[in-house]
């Protein structure tokens, strides 16, 4: 099928994140796809190459494209529009479409099959809303229907983005496999325990890098490029620390890596600390402990979607009080929480957690298989 891909990047990297990852795992599976996006220079660390047209299949238009008939009249018409996280289709590309196909398809072109790709959560609205039709009530695509899309952690949401030559390469990362792409990526590994860090600014980081430098088991912690490292930078500056070989503690700044190396980067850690929900799925894939530190909300809505995620996981109460600490929502904890102690993480336990949590998970289908069901029945 041919698919057109809509992207607005509003912050951070998960809406150019997760809508590139849909269009490389469409391409690989045989699809075409467009991909319209109003801001791709995220595209160059994560998916090089995919801008300049070297990715099979796809091809990355400049938002504005969308709106230029002289371009939209050389296109062949999509099976598939997906609206990325709400944003809207230029009302001109919507137009000249709906042009083409005309009032009920009488030009023998049938309307797309129209999707709202919406935002991971594990809250039980997820369930309720998800592949409701939403029709279209008024402009050149009245009478059209929208669906709406949520990907999600059980049977009755559209599922998680996993490719399918995902596991063959988490398997292929073996222990040479993993020394290799240390060296390659200049890190200086001695044995230690490796922590990968990809977060905001979490109040806990000063209490967790404490812990790191003063716990029994030297850790060498991963820094991924920009906030992460920033927050890391001034919490050492506050701790009054080196930058480097600070006790237990040796850091590493990475440099940005690639969609497929960072994947790499949570195979090769012992705990990974991710933040949104791109790199939390990819984080469940990788089977390792893990923290997740949730894009804070104003309103406070992310300590729900924290607490519906622990429950749907069935954490353990030494995880969920970690959880709540690195959010900063302590408050939520309760009376009876075990005690946190950034030094002695049990991440034993957490190791057994996050490995059952993702069994159950891969025996759902994966996101891009569910999504090209859905729409083949909607067309
Ligand atoms: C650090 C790093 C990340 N990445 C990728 C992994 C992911 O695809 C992407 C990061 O996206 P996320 O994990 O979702 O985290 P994020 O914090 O960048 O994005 C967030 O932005 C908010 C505005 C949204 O509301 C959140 O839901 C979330 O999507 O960057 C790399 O490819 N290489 C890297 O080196």
């Amino acid at each position: 099928m041919q698919w057109d891909i809509f992207c607005k990047v509003i912050d951070n990297f998960g809406d150019i994140g997760v809508c590139w990852r849909l269009c490389a795992d469409l391409a690989n599976r045989g699809h075409t796809v467009r991909l319209w996006v109003d801001d791709s220079r995220a595209l160059a660390w994560m998916a090089p190459g995919a801008v300049e047209g070297r990715w099979p299949n796809v091809k990355v238009h400049d938002w504005a494209e969308a709106c230029d008939p002289t371009v939209l009249e050389k296109l062949p018409p999509a099976d598939v529009w997906i609206e990325g996280f709400g944003c809207e289709i230029a009302p001109e590309f919507i137009a000249a479409r709906a042009m083409d196909t005309g009032a009920s398809g009488q030009n023998g072109l049938k309307p797309p099959a129209w999707i709202n790709l919406e935002y991971l959560s594990a809250e039980a609205y997820v369930e309720r809303c998800h592949a409701l039709p939403s029709p279209v009530m008024q402009g050149p695509a009245q009478g059209w229907t929208k669906h709406f899309y949520y990907p999600g952690f059980t049977a009755r949401t559209g599922g998680l983005l996993h490719e399918a030559d995902y596991l063959a390469r988490q398997t292929a990362f073996d222990d040479n496999a993993c020394n290799a792409w240390l060296a390659q990526h200049s890190i200086a590994w001695q044995g230690q325990r490796l922590v990968s860090l990809f977060c905001y600014e979490p109040p806990a980081l000063t209490a967790l890098l404490q812990g790191l430098v003063q716990g029994a088991t030297p850790t060498l912690l991963l820094v991924t490029p920009g906030r992460a490292q920033r927050a890391v930078q001034t919490a050492l500056a506050q701790m009054d620390l080196p930058t480097t070989g600070a006790g237990e503690l040796a850091l590493h700044w990475l440099e940005p890596l690639t969609q497929t190396e960072f994947d790499e980067l949570l195979w090769a850690c012992d705990l990974n600390l991710v933040r949104g929900e791109d790199s939390l799925v990819r984080a469940i894939w990788a089977g390792k402990p893990w923290l997740w530190q949730i894009y804070p909300q104003d309103d406070g809505a992310h300590a729900d979607k924290l607490n519906a995620l622990l429950d749907q996981m069935q954490a353990p109460a030494s995880l969920r009080a970690a959880q709540l600490a690195w959010n900063d929502l302590n408050g939520m904890a309760g009376p009876n929480q075990p005690r946190l102690d950034w030094g002695t993480l049990p991440l034993v336990e957490w190791s057994a957690a996050a490995h059952d949590w993702r069994h159950g998970l891969l025996q759902m289908d994966d996101l891009t298989s569910q999504l090209t069901n859905f729409v083949q029945k909607k067309r």
